[in-house]
Protein backbone atom coordinates (compact mmCIF):
# COMPACT_ATOMS: atom_id res chain seq x y z
CA UNK A 1 0.00 0.00 0.00
CA UNK A 2 1.06 3.79 -0.13
CA UNK A 3 2.03 5.64 3.18
CA UNK A 4 2.70 9.34 3.73
CA UNK A 5 5.25 9.79 6.80
CA UNK A 6 5.41 13.21 8.75
CA UNK A 7 8.09 13.27 10.62
CA UNK A 8 11.56 11.94 9.69
CA UNK A 9 13.56 12.13 12.69
CA UNK A 10 15.21 8.81 14.92
CA UNK A 11 11.71 6.84 14.93
CA UNK A 12 10.11 7.92 11.52
CA UNK A 13 12.78 6.52 9.49
CA UNK A 14 12.52 3.07 10.59
CA UNK A 15 8.81 3.73 9.79
CA UNK A 16 9.89 4.89 6.35
CA UNK A 17 12.69 2.27 6.36
CA UNK A 18 10.72 -1.09 7.41
CA UNK A 19 7.51 0.31 5.46
CA UNK A 20 10.06 0.54 2.40
CA UNK A 21 11.33 -2.85 3.09
CA UNK A 22 8.19 -4.60 3.44
CA UNK A 23 7.22 -3.09 -0.54
CA UNK A 24 5.06 -0.60 0.44
CA UNK A 25 5.07 2.94 -1.54
CA UNK A 26 6.33 5.73 0.73
CA UNK A 27 5.56 9.59 0.42
CA UNK A 28 7.79 11.37 3.11
CA UNK A 29 7.89 15.17 4.84
CA UNK A 30 9.54 16.76 7.37
CA UNK A 31 9.99 20.26 8.29
CA UNK A 32 14.02 19.93 7.48
CA UNK A 33 14.74 19.62 4.48
CA UNK A 34 17.52 17.41 4.76
CA UNK A 35 15.48 14.55 6.82
CA UNK A 36 13.30 14.56 3.67
CA UNK A 37 16.13 14.56 1.19
CA UNK A 38 17.64 11.24 3.20
CA UNK A 39 14.38 9.53 3.43
CA UNK A 40 14.28 10.29 -0.51
CA UNK A 41 17.77 8.95 -0.65
CA UNK A 42 16.83 5.58 0.94
CA UNK A 43 13.84 5.41 -2.00
CA UNK A 44 10.68 7.56 -0.39
CA UNK A 45 9.04 9.86 -3.14
CA UNK A 46 9.66 13.58 -1.01
CA UNK A 47 6.59 16.06 -0.63
CA UNK A 48 8.20 19.62 0.40
CA UNK A 49 4.54 20.15 1.99
CA UNK A 50 1.91 18.81 4.07
CA UNK A 51 -0.47 20.01 0.84
CA UNK A 52 2.65 18.24 -1.24
CA UNK A 53 2.43 15.13 0.41
CA UNK A 54 -1.34 14.60 0.26
CA UNK A 55 -1.57 15.49 -3.61
CA UNK A 56 0.55 12.85 -4.08
CA UNK A 57 -1.31 10.33 -1.98
CA UNK A 58 -4.31 11.02 -3.91
CA UNK A 59 -2.43 10.01 -7.19
CA UNK A 60 -1.97 6.87 -6.10
CA UNK A 61 -4.30 3.71 -6.36
CA UNK A 62 -5.16 3.86 -2.56
CA UNK A 63 -3.60 0.85 -1.12
CA UNK A 64 -3.52 -2.91 -1.94
CA UNK A 65 -7.21 -3.66 -0.59
CA UNK A 66 -5.85 -6.33 2.28
CA UNK A 67 -7.86 -6.26 5.85
CA UNK A 68 -10.92 -3.41 5.52
CA UNK A 69 -14.39 -4.47 5.28
CA UNK A 70 -17.12 -1.54 5.90
CA UNK A 71 -19.19 -4.74 7.43
CA UNK A 72 -16.21 -5.96 9.59
CA UNK A 73 -15.66 -2.79 10.62
CA UNK A 74 -18.84 -0.21 10.62
CA UNK A 75 -16.49 2.29 8.47
CA UNK A 76 -15.16 3.35 4.67
CA UNK A 77 -13.82 0.73 2.65
CA UNK A 78 -10.12 0.59 2.77
CA UNK A 79 -9.66 1.64 -1.09
CA UNK A 80 -9.09 4.99 -1.86
CA UNK A 81 -7.96 6.72 1.43
CA UNK A 82 -5.19 8.33 2.16
CA UNK A 83 -2.59 6.39 4.82
CA UNK A 84 -0.61 8.75 6.88
CA UNK A 85 1.79 8.56 9.88
CA UNK A 86 2.72 11.17 11.91
CA UNK A 87 6.16 10.90 13.64
CA UNK A 88 6.45 14.22 14.89
CA UNK A 89 7.15 15.71 18.91
CA UNK A 90 4.07 14.83 21.11
CA UNK A 91 2.07 18.69 21.70
CA UNK A 92 2.14 21.78 19.40
CA UNK A 93 3.53 20.00 16.31
CA UNK A 94 0.93 16.97 16.06
CA UNK A 95 -2.03 19.77 15.95
CA UNK A 96 -0.18 21.77 13.72
CA UNK A 97 0.30 19.19 11.19
CA UNK A 98 -3.42 18.08 11.80
CA UNK A 99 -4.27 21.52 10.99
CA UNK A 100 -2.17 21.55 7.85
CA UNK A 101 -4.05 18.15 6.99
CA UNK A 102 -7.21 18.99 7.42
CA UNK A 103 -8.63 20.34 3.80
CA UNK A 104 -7.09 17.37 2.52
CA UNK A 105 -8.78 14.95 5.24
CA UNK A 106 -11.90 12.86 4.15
CA UNK A 107 -13.83 10.14 6.43
CA UNK A 108 -11.86 7.30 4.23
CA UNK A 109 -8.38 8.16 5.30
CA UNK A 110 -6.52 7.42 8.18
CA UNK A 111 -4.54 9.10 10.11
CA UNK A 112 -1.77 7.03 12.41
CA UNK A 113 0.01 9.03 15.36
CA UNK A 114 2.97 7.21 16.37
CA UNK A 115 4.50 9.67 18.89
CA UNK A 116 4.35 9.77 22.55
CA UNK A 117 0.80 11.59 22.89
CA UNK A 118 -1.11 12.49 25.75
CA UNK A 119 -4.31 9.89 25.65
CA UNK A 120 -6.77 12.62 26.19
CA UNK A 121 -5.35 14.75 23.36
CA UNK A 122 -5.89 11.87 21.06
CA UNK A 123 -9.26 11.55 22.25
CA UNK A 124 -9.65 15.25 21.17
CA UNK A 125 -7.72 14.46 17.90
CA UNK A 126 -10.17 11.77 17.43
CA UNK A 127 -13.40 13.55 17.86
CA UNK A 128 -11.88 16.49 15.65
CA UNK A 129 -10.43 15.17 12.74
CA UNK A 130 -12.52 13.98 9.48
CA UNK A 131 -10.10 11.07 9.07
CA UNK A 132 -10.51 8.41 11.28
CA UNK A 133 -7.69 8.71 13.83
CA UNK A 134 -5.28 6.02 14.95
CA UNK A 135 -3.40 6.58 18.85
CA UNK A 136 -0.30 4.20 18.60
CA UNK A 137 1.90 3.97 21.14
CA UNK A 138 5.49 3.09 19.68
CA UNK A 139 8.09 0.87 21.78
CA UNK A 140 11.31 -0.03 21.36
CA UNK A 141 13.28 3.24 20.08
CA UNK A 142 15.80 3.59 17.72
CA UNK A 143 17.43 0.62 18.43
CA UNK A 144 14.71 -1.41 17.17
CA UNK A 145 15.60 -0.26 13.76
CA UNK A 146 15.89 -3.72 12.78
CA UNK A 147 13.73 -5.88 14.93
CA UNK A 148 10.51 -3.71 14.63
CA UNK A 149 9.13 -1.89 17.09
CA UNK A 150 6.45 -2.78 19.82
CA UNK A 151 2.92 -1.20 18.42
CA UNK A 152 -0.31 -0.55 20.93
CA UNK A 153 -3.15 1.01 19.18
CA UNK A 154 -6.49 2.99 19.62
CA UNK A 155 -9.56 3.97 17.33
CA UNK A 156 -11.32 2.54 14.91
CA UNK A 157 -11.99 -1.38 13.75
CA UNK A 158 -11.54 -0.53 10.42
CA UNK A 159 -8.74 1.67 10.29
CA UNK A 160 -6.91 -0.58 12.58
CA UNK A 161 -7.80 -3.41 10.06
CA UNK A 162 -6.76 -0.88 6.73
CA UNK A 163 -2.99 -0.04 8.42
CA UNK A 164 -2.18 -4.15 9.16
CA UNK A 165 -0.13 -4.12 6.23
CA UNK A 166 1.80 -1.73 7.66
CA UNK A 167 1.96 -2.19 10.79
CA UNK A 168 2.78 -5.42 10.33
CA UNK A 169 6.07 -3.75 8.90
CA UNK A 170 6.78 -1.26 11.05
CA UNK A 171 6.28 -3.75 14.41
CA UNK A 172 8.43 -6.89 14.85
CA UNK A 173 5.72 -8.33 12.59
CA UNK A 174 1.69 -9.82 13.32
CA UNK A 175 2.30 -10.43 17.04
CA UNK A 176 4.32 -6.98 17.49
CA UNK A 177 0.75 -4.91 17.64
CA UNK A 178 -2.14 -4.44 18.50
CA UNK A 179 -5.56 -2.63 19.13
CA UNK A 180 -6.01 -2.00 22.31
CA UNK A 181 -9.76 -0.64 22.19
CA UNK A 182 -11.19 2.70 21.47
CA UNK A 183 -9.64 5.82 20.98
CA UNK A 184 -7.13 7.03 23.44
CA UNK A 185 -6.48 3.87 24.08
CA UNK A 186 -3.35 2.84 22.47
CA UNK A 187 -1.43 6.23 24.23
CA UNK A 188 -2.72 5.00 27.37
CA UNK A 189 -1.17 1.76 27.56
CA UNK A 190 2.02 3.44 26.25
CA UNK A 191 1.51 6.11 29.17
CA UNK A 192 1.45 2.97 31.66
CA UNK A 193 4.01 1.40 29.83
CA UNK A 194 6.71 4.79 30.29
CA UNK A 195 5.93 4.47 33.82
CA UNK A 196 6.73 0.44 34.01
CA UNK A 197 9.92 1.80 32.36
CA UNK A 198 10.17 4.29 34.90
CA UNK A 199 10.23 1.76 37.63
CA UNK A 200 12.05 -1.13 36.02
CA UNK A 201 15.36 1.72 35.52
CA UNK A 202 14.94 2.96 38.97
CA UNK A 203 15.13 -0.73 40.52
CA UNK A 204 18.02 -1.58 38.33
CA UNK A 205 19.44 1.64 39.32
CA UNK A 206 19.39 1.42 43.14
CA UNK A 207 20.19 -2.26 43.00
CA UNK A 208 23.98 -1.60 40.70
CA UNK A 209 24.11 0.92 43.40
CA UNK A 210 24.44 -0.69 46.40
CA UNK A 211 26.77 -3.53 44.45
CA UNK A 212 28.69 -0.09 43.38
CA UNK A 213 28.86 1.37 47.17
CA UNK A 214 28.75 -1.99 49.15
CA UNK A 215 30.87 -4.46 50.48
CA UNK A 216 32.75 -5.99 47.85
CA UNK A 217 35.06 -4.98 44.63
CA UNK A 218 32.61 -5.53 41.87
CA UNK A 219 32.40 -5.65 38.34
CA UNK A 220 29.18 -4.43 37.23
CA UNK A 221 29.08 -5.57 33.59
CA UNK A 222 30.07 -9.07 34.68
CA UNK A 223 27.03 -9.33 37.08
CA UNK A 224 24.57 -7.72 34.40
CA UNK A 225 26.08 -10.50 31.83
CA UNK A 226 25.48 -12.91 34.28
CA UNK A 227 22.20 -12.16 35.64
CA UNK A 228 21.27 -11.87 31.59
CA UNK A 229 21.97 -15.29 31.20
CA UNK A 230 18.90 -16.76 32.91
CA UNK A 231 18.51 -15.02 35.77
CA UNK A 232 14.97 -13.88 37.04
CA UNK A 233 15.51 -10.67 36.18
CA UNK A 234 16.98 -11.07 32.90
CA UNK A 235 15.85 -8.32 30.30
CA UNK A 236 16.96 -5.73 27.32
CA UNK A 237 16.86 -2.90 29.68
CA UNK A 238 19.55 -5.84 31.69
CA UNK A 239 21.10 -5.81 28.80
CA UNK A 240 21.92 -1.98 27.77
CA UNK A 241 22.85 -1.88 31.73
CA UNK A 242 25.61 -4.19 30.69
CA UNK A 243 26.18 -2.25 27.58
CA UNK A 244 26.52 1.03 29.64
CA UNK A 245 29.23 -0.47 31.48
CA UNK A 246 31.07 -1.91 28.71
CA UNK A 247 31.12 1.42 27.33
CA UNK A 248 31.17 3.71 29.58
CA UNK A 249 33.49 1.91 32.73
CA UNK A 250 32.64 0.16 36.40
CA UNK A 251 31.87 3.55 37.79
CA UNK A 252 30.29 4.67 34.76
CA UNK A 253 32.62 6.88 33.82
CA UNK A 254 31.46 10.74 32.97
CA UNK A 255 27.99 10.07 32.70
CA UNK A 256 26.04 12.93 34.73
CA UNK A 257 23.87 12.21 37.61
CA UNK A 258 21.02 14.05 35.60
CA UNK A 259 18.00 12.14 33.71
CA UNK A 260 16.17 14.15 31.68
CA UNK A 261 12.27 13.81 30.15
CA UNK A 262 9.30 12.66 32.64
CA UNK A 263 6.12 13.87 30.94
CA UNK A 264 4.94 10.48 30.28
CA UNK A 265 5.59 9.15 33.75
CA UNK A 266 4.22 12.54 35.28
CA UNK A 267 0.78 11.32 33.11
CA UNK A 268 1.04 7.94 34.74
CA UNK A 269 0.94 9.22 38.40
CA UNK A 270 -1.47 11.85 37.68
CA UNK A 271 -3.51 9.27 36.30
CA UNK A 272 -3.09 6.73 38.64
CA UNK A 273 -3.94 9.36 41.43
CA UNK A 274 -7.17 10.16 39.80
CA UNK A 275 -7.99 6.06 39.42
CA UNK A 276 -6.72 6.28 43.03
CA UNK A 277 -4.66 3.16 42.43
CA UNK A 278 -1.23 3.18 44.50
CA UNK A 279 2.17 3.56 41.83
CA UNK A 280 4.57 4.11 44.77
CA UNK A 281 7.39 2.57 42.65
CA UNK A 282 6.49 4.79 39.71
CA UNK A 283 5.88 7.53 42.05
CA UNK A 284 9.53 6.95 43.24
CA UNK A 285 11.19 6.53 40.14
CA UNK A 286 9.58 10.04 38.85
CA UNK A 287 10.62 11.56 42.07
CA UNK A 288 14.27 10.48 41.26
CA UNK A 289 14.32 11.72 38.18
CA UNK A 290 13.27 15.28 39.46
CA UNK A 291 15.76 14.90 42.29
CA UNK A 292 18.43 14.24 39.57
CA UNK A 293 18.27 18.06 38.10
CA UNK A 294 19.76 19.03 41.68
CA UNK A 295 23.04 16.85 42.88
CA UNK A 296 24.41 13.33 41.48
CA UNK A 297 23.90 9.55 42.49
CA UNK A 298 25.08 6.81 40.68
CA UNK A 299 21.87 5.26 39.86
CA UNK A 300 20.60 7.93 37.74
CA UNK A 301 23.61 8.22 36.16
CA UNK A 302 22.81 4.68 34.95
CA UNK A 303 19.66 6.04 33.88
CA UNK A 304 20.94 8.83 31.82
CA UNK A 305 23.32 6.23 30.40
CA UNK A 306 20.25 3.99 29.73
CA UNK A 307 18.36 6.28 27.84
CA UNK A 308 20.95 6.57 25.09
CA UNK A 309 20.90 2.75 24.88
CA UNK A 310 17.40 2.70 23.83
CA UNK A 311 16.59 5.76 22.57
CA UNK A 312 19.77 7.64 21.18
CA UNK A 313 18.47 10.22 23.54
CA UNK A 314 21.94 12.16 24.15
CA UNK A 315 23.79 11.33 27.86
CA UNK A 316 24.52 14.31 29.66
CA UNK A 317 27.96 14.12 30.38
CA UNK A 318 29.56 15.83 33.83
CA UNK A 319 31.93 18.90 33.95
CA UNK A 320 35.21 18.69 34.86
CA UNK A 321 35.89 18.74 38.27
CA UNK A 322 32.32 16.95 39.38
CA UNK A 323 33.95 13.29 39.34
CA UNK A 324 34.55 12.00 42.91
N1 LIG B 1 13.12 8.32 20.53
C1 LIG B 1 12.47 7.36 21.15
O1 LIG B 1 13.05 6.46 21.78
C2 LIG B 1 10.98 7.30 21.09
C3 LIG B 1 10.23 8.38 20.66
N2 LIG B 1 8.87 8.29 20.64
C4 LIG B 1 8.04 9.40 20.23
O2 LIG B 1 8.09 9.49 18.79
C5 LIG B 1 7.92 10.86 18.38
C6 LIG B 1 9.09 11.25 17.51
O3 LIG B 1 10.27 11.06 18.28
P1 LIG B 1 11.74 11.09 17.64
O4 LIG B 1 11.73 10.51 16.27
O5 LIG B 1 12.62 10.50 18.68
O6 LIG B 1 11.97 12.65 17.53
P2 LIG B 1 13.05 13.42 16.61
O7 LIG B 1 13.27 14.72 17.27
O8 LIG B 1 14.22 12.53 16.35
O9 LIG B 1 12.29 13.61 15.23
C7 LIG B 1 11.15 14.43 15.08
C8 LIG B 1 11.12 14.89 13.64
O10 LIG B 1 9.89 15.58 13.41
C9 LIG B 1 10.17 16.71 12.61
N3 LIG B 1 9.09 17.67 12.83
C10 LIG B 1 8.85 18.41 13.93
N4 LIG B 1 7.72 19.14 13.75
C11 LIG B 1 7.27 18.83 12.50
C12 LIG B 1 6.15 19.26 11.74
N5 LIG B 1 5.26 20.14 12.23
N6 LIG B 1 6.00 18.76 10.49
C13 LIG B 1 6.90 17.87 9.98
N7 LIG B 1 7.99 17.43 10.66
C14 LIG B 1 8.15 17.91 11.91
C15 LIG B 1 11.53 17.19 13.06
O11 LIG B 1 12.15 18.01 12.07
C16 LIG B 1 12.25 15.86 13.28
O12 LIG B 1 12.90 15.41 12.10
C17 LIG B 1 7.80 11.67 19.69
O13 LIG B 1 6.47 11.83 20.03
C18 LIG B 1 8.51 10.77 20.70
O14 LIG B 1 8.08 11.01 22.03
C19 LIG B 1 8.20 7.14 21.01
C20 LIG B 1 8.90 6.06 21.44
C21 LIG B 1 10.35 6.03 21.53
O1 LIG C 1 8.88 6.41 24.96
C1 LIG C 1 10.08 6.24 25.03
C2 LIG C 1 10.66 4.95 25.43
O2 LIG C 1 9.66 4.00 25.71
C3 LIG C 1 10.96 7.39 24.70
O3 LIG C 1 12.33 7.04 24.72
C4 LIG C 1 10.66 8.54 25.57
O4 LIG C 1 11.27 9.69 25.08
C5 LIG C 1 11.10 8.24 26.99
O5 LIG C 1 10.38 9.03 27.89
P1 LIG C 1 11.09 10.08 28.83
O6 LIG C 1 11.53 11.19 27.92
O7 LIG C 1 10.07 10.50 29.82
O8 LIG C 1 12.28 9.36 29.45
Amino acid sequence: MELGVIGLGRMGRIVVDRSLAAGHDVVAFDLSAEATAAAAEAGAEPADSVADLCERLDGSDGGDGAGADVEDGGGPDETGGKRIWLMVPAGDAVDATLADLEPHLGEEDVVVDGGNSHFEASVRRAETTDAAYLDCGTSGGPASAEEGFSLMVGGPEWAYEAMVPVLDAVATGPDGHDRMGESGSGHYVKMVHNGVEYALMQAYGEGFELLAEGRYDLEMESIARTWNNGAVIRSWLLELCEEAFREEGNDLGDVADHVAGGSTGTWTVEEALEQEVPVPLIYGALAERFDSRNEGRFSRRLANRLRYGFGRHEVARRSEGEEE
